[in-house]
Order: C-alpha cells, then sequence, then structure tokens
C-alpha cells in the first residue's frame, strides 16, 4: 500500500481562507477587526521565523497584528506587567507567547497570566479543565490542527483505536482529549511504555509527537492506519552538502508511508495548520468576547 499524503499547507491555505471570510463579515456586518498580540521573548531562530510568519498571516487574513519583541534578559515581573496590559486592551482578542520562553522565565506562570479568554494557545491551566471536562474551551493550536485534517480525512473518528506517542502538555495531552471527544479509544504511549511496538500495532491512528527524529518505523504501523507526525526535527543532511540540513518528523516517512493508508508529511504536514489554527483561534475568541455565534467550522 502507498499511503495518501495528507497536505497539511494545502489544507492550511482553505483554513485561512475560511478565516478570512469571517474577519471581513466580521468588519463588515459588526465593525469588529479581530487583532492578535504575539510576544517574542529573545533572539531564539526557529522562533522568530515561526512569529514572523504568525504575524505576516495574521495581516494577511484581515485583522490587526501586534509583535512584541523583548529583549532574553526581560524580567519575569516586566513580562507580566505587558500581559496585563494586553489583557486589559479591547483591541486585543488573541494573546500568544511564543515557547520556549528564556530559561529565567516560569512558563507556566507566565501562561496562567494570560486571560483564559484570550489564550488562544489553549495552555492556561483554565481552558486545561474545560477541554478535559469537556466544556468550550480555547483549543491548542497543533493538535485542533490534526483533529481538523483527520476528520477531513476520516469523517466520523467514532470507536477508532488512536495512539497518541507523547504526553507533553502543549500536544499529547491535549491531542488524546480531543480523539476521546471524537469517541475515540485513546491510548497515551511515552518514553516509559512498554513494548511500544505491539501498543503502536493496533492503532488505526497514529498520533506521534515525542520529537526524536524518525523514532517511529514502517514495521510498528498497522497496514492502512492513519499517520499525523508532529515532529519537527533538524538533523544533519550531508548528503546535501557540508554543513547543510534537513527536517523530518518523528517516523520514517519512507517506510511508514508503504504501509499506512495516510499519512502527513515533514515539513509541509502539521506545521502550517498549527499557524492556521492560531488564526482561527482568534476569531473564535474575538466572537466569543463580542457575544457573536462562534465561526463554523473552525473550532472542535
Ligand atoms: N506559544 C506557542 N509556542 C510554540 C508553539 C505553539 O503552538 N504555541 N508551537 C511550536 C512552534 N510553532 C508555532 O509556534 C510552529 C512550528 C512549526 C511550524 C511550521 O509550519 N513548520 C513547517 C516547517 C518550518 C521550517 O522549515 O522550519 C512545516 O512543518 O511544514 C509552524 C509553527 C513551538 N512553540
Amino acid at each position: 500500500m502507498t499511503a495518501t499524503v495528507i497536505d497539511g499547507k494545502a489544507f492550511a491555505a482553505t483554513v485561512r481562507e475560511k478565516v478570512a471570510g469571517h474577519v471581513a463579515r466580521l468588519k463588515e456586518e459588526h465593525g469588529i477587526t479581530p487583532g492578535l498580540a504575539v510576544v517574542l521573548v529573545g533572539e531564539d531562530p526557529a522562533s522568530q521565523v515561526y512569529v514572523r510568519s504568525k504575524g505576516k498571516m495574521t495581516v494577511e487574513v484581515g485583522m490587526n497584528s501586534w509583535e512584541h519583541k523583548l529583549p532574553a534578559e526581560t524580567s519575569e515581573a516586566d513580562l507580566l506587567a505587558l500581559i496585563e496590559r494586553l489583557n486589559a486592551d479591547e483591541a486585543v482578542h488573541g494573546i500568544l507567547v511564543q515557547l520556549p520562553l528564556p530559561k529565567h522565565l516560569d512558563e507556566d506562570l507566565v501562561i496562567n497570566a494570560i486571560a483564559p479568554a484570550k489564550d488562544v494557545d489553549g495552555f492556561h491551566i483554565s481552558n486545561v479543565g474545560l477541554l478535559g471536562t469537556g466544556q468550550k474551551s480555547m483549543v491548542p493550536c497543533t493538535p485542533l490542527g490534526c483533529l481538523m485534517m483527520l476528520r477531513d480525512h476520516h469523517g466520523s473518528l467514532s470507536g477508532m483505536d488512536a495512539v497518541v506517542i507523547g504526553r507533553s502538555n502543549i500536544v499529547g495531552k491535549p491531542m488524546a482529549q480531543l480523539l476521546l471527544g471524537d469517541s475515540c479509544t485513546v491510548t497515551i504511549a511515552h518514553s516509559r511504555t512498554k513494548d511500544l511496538a505491539q501498543v503502536v500495532r493496533r492503532a488505526d491512528i497514529v498520533v506521534a509527537a515525542v520529537g526524536r527524529p524518525e523514532m517511529v518505523p514502517g514495521d510498528w504501523i498497522k497496514p492502512g492506519a492513519t499517520v499525523i507526525d508532529v515532529g519537527i526535527n533538524r538533523i544533519d543532511a550531508p548528503e546535501k552538502g557540508e554543513g547543510k540540513s534537513r527536517l523530518v518528523g518523528d517516523v520514517a516517512y519512507d517506510s511508514c508511508a508503504a504501509v499506512a493508508g495516510a499519512i502527513t508529511p515533514v515539513p509541509g504536514g502539521v506545521g502550517p495548520m498549527t499557524i492556521a489554527c492560531l488564526l482561527a483561534n482568534t476569531v473564535t475568541a474575538c466572537c466569543r468576547a463580542n457575544g457573536l455565534p462562534e465561526p463554523e467550522g473552525l473550532t472542535a
């Protein structure tokens, strides 16, 4: 079997188009422009790229965008004071603090300082609790993007056996909650899971989010299963020339694609959906803040 490639780049473009449509309607019918503030502390090169891309796409869909770039040595008090100002600013519907933060800053403290209704990353403890109890929440962007692609590919996920490899707060745990919400039978596997290969082999859906390059080989995959690769790992690529690198996911793409029914590539799979879902969450937050109906098809 050769897997169908789930094109996250193309799917993300359709999500952004829908977002742009909602933004245009909010402006025309209600005189409201959704706005997203992104906070970057330090000069991590990958984070700089992601933040630039977020700002550019926010503007492209017609929303207001604010980028707050702070030096790496910013104090916790100064960062919290900025978040307070953004919480109080009615033009700002979504706030995102780019992760990872420099080591001297307490990530949990900073994230939990964001007003839950503006927490478009869905990382605030209130949103985590709401999602975990099946209530309306802001949903973390990467898992939301994975869910959208799975629903689009399968229609209903009800009764499917899903294995999420990785137990991070950002991806693994919320992904498992979302799959459970769609009535999958869910297993969260991790570094201490016994006989991981056997656990993965029974899955109809495999979501790999461990951050280890090409860790999942094709012979772990049940024939016909859907493989969602969340990993974005940069590895040396001497075959491309000295000092060159390339991106790979957490699954060994060629061997998994030979067995799976469908698979997301890296790059061009889950990554682009993360930013598209951030824009979707910002429109959702704006609608909720103004007591308007939520955009259909852009939430979990
Ligand atoms: N506050 C947050 N911080 C981080 C998040 C997040 O959701 N919220 N996720 C990641 C980084 N991230 C967005 O912030 C992100 C990662 C990757 C991509 C993406 O489109 N990747 C491309 C490849 C890009 C490349 O060439 O390097 C792809 O997979 O095709 C978008 C967003 C950590 N921090």
